[in-house]
């Protein structure tokens, strides 16, 4: 069988993603041209590259449309449901780390912790005439971890698409979760992360779709082995 992986095509982990490769012996060369979506692996006949973005990566990985990507953890665990029983997350890679955090205005000063947030949704209603209402692209892991960690039931979800980090200023939402990773956006927003308030320690990880196919296939192995050797 052809193993395919996918590569970021574009945005901030393709360069390292890539280098990765070439370090675990495993250059990378476009077929066609430089504008290509597809490569290949020298010396490698039998793997595939396939470059998408690192969003598409994780739901075709999910899918299994491929058997390995590149790509955040948290883009697949936001994507997939059951993340751990559908793929294999087999090595942290040591680049594109970002946080998911919840993050709330500086100037709730009573509000430090995620149980001093339950305490604000839970009478939020009686205050305000409506829910707290949390700005965020990340539905899955909020929900995880408002109502399955932390039993916070009393909110809402306001789908934001970009500057998430301007939405309690604007108005269209009290507090945001979203990721970070040098913290200037959030505090260029006077937005402050609760202290128990990291859902997630993202970064950029190897990640193999759970396939039957994969068992005792040794270019599987052999390229989980290569490229845990890099790091
Ligand atoms: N400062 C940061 N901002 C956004 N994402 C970051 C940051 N640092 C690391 N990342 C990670 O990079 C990944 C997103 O990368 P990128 O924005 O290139 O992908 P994408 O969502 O597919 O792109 P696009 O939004 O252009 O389709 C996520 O896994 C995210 O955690
Ligand atoms: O903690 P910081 O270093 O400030 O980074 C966090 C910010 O970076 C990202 O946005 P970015 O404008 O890079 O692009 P994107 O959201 O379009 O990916 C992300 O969505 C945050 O807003």
């Amino acid at each position: 069988m052809t193993v395919t992986i996918a590569l970021p095509s574009k945005g901030r982990m393709k360069d390292d993603a890539s280098a990765i490769f070439e370090r675990a012996g495993m250059k990378i060369v476009a077929v066609g041209n430089d504008r290509s979506y597809r490569g290949r692996v020298e010396g490698w006949d039998d793997v595939e590259i396939a470059f998408l973005s690192a969003s598409e990566i994780s739901r075709e990985i999910g899918s299994g449309a491929v058997d390995f990507g590149v790509t955040g953890e948290d883009l697949v665990r936001e994507g997939l449901a059951d993340a751990d029983a559908r793929v294999e997350f087999c090595a942290r890679l040591g680049f594109g780390h970002a946080d998911v955090v919840v993050a709330v205005p500086e100037v709730w000063y009573d509000v430090d912790t995620m149980a001093d947030l339950g305490d604000v949704a839970a009478d939020f209603r009686a205050r305000h005439g409506r829910r707290l209402a949390i700005a965020t692209k990340y539905w899955r892991l909020t929900q995880q971890f408002f109502s399955g960690s932390h039993g916070i039931q009393l909110y809402r979800i306001v789908e934001s698409l970009g500057a998430t980090e301007g939405a309690p200023a604007s108005g269209s939402a009290d507090i945001i979760v979203d990721i970070t990773s040098t913290g200037s956006t959030l505090k260029a927003n006077h937005l402050k992360i609760l202290s128990d308030g990291v859902i997630l320690r993202s970064e950029a990880c190897l990640v193999r779709a759970r396939k039957a196919v994969h068992q005792g296939n040794p270019v599987v192995d052999r390229i989980m082995a290569a490229v845990r050797a890099t790091l």
